[in-house]
């Protein structure tokens, strides 16, 4: 691939004394959406927060954009140019949905135009601007959550699981946010369970099964193809 603006070369995690990443090659395109797919357990949040800086890996190397992260905090990979949606959102509940805005941004306050690009896509988060993020519905939470990540522009956005446990309105809402998030020209690996969704928002595919990638290639490709899903996630499903 030409130029990705993500690499991994043989990234091995352990967590506690458990090998749970066992040699991940991963090229993550720049600009348009991959996903990570695979059953669960197969280490696709551990390949995030790997990535994250959140587990440190033992052997392998990362590069983002040119430049090894591998090692580094993950406060210096945010620095780097990664906006992390966690799969359990991170948000500070105690703070103002305003405070978690604010302190999400890097480079100082926000800009109004990307402020107005945020509540744009999650208006709720307009009307609870002074409320304490705590207090928020989960799909509100949620929305938060991706707007902390994408309130200044990053080289690339990591979002794992976005639609879990949301109700299909919510997810319509995420939907067209990451949609506009992607048509701006974003680089985005994401993690998602609802294969629609997935199949809705993803240019290339990367499947995953016990901490390896086991194939890579287009979205197209793996939805139209009942078989290799079925044989690469144990999915059985419609494919028109
Ligand atoms: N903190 C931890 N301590 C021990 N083992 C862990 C820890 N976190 C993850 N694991 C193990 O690592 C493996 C990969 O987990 P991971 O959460 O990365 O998978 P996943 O593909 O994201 O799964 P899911 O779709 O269920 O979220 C699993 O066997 C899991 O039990």
């Amino acid at each position: 691939m030409s130029d990705p603006i993500l690499t991994l070369k043989g990234v091995k995690t352990d967590i506690a004394q458990y090998h749970i990443l066992h040699g991940i090659d991963l090229e993550v395109p720049r600009g348009g959406v991959t996903m990570l797919l695979g059953r669960n357990g197969a280490g696709k949040t551990s390949t995030m927060r790997t990535i994250m800086g959140l587990w440190t890996p033992r052997a392998g190397e990362i590069t983002l954009d040119g430049t090894r992260i591998d090692g580094l905090t993950p406060s210096q990979i945010a620095r780097k140019g990664i906006g992390f949606v966690p799969e359990d959102m991170g948000i500070f509940s105690d703070l103002t949905v305003e405070e978690n805005l604010h302190l999400a941004a890097l480079a100082g306050r926000p800009s109004p135009e990307r402020m107005d690009w945020v509540f744009g896509a999650f208006p709720a988060l307009k009307t609870f601007l002074h409320s304490t993020a705590g207090n928020l519905s989960g799909g509100q939470k949620q929305m938060l959550s991706i707007a902390r990540a994408v309130v200044e522009d990053r080289a690339l956005y990591l979002i794992d699981e976005p639609s879990k446990g949301l109700a299909p309105a919510i997810v319509a809402t995420l939907a067209r946010a990451l949609k506009d998030l992607k048509a701006r020209g974003a680089s985005i690996l994401m993690v998602e369970q609802n294969f629609s969704l997935a199949r809705a928002l993803g240019d290339t595919a990367a499947v995953m099964d016990d901490g390896k990638i086991i194939w890579t290639g287009t979205m197209a490709e793996l939805s139209s193809d009942a078989a290799l899903m079925e044989r690469l996630m144990g999915l059985k499903m419609e494919t028109t």
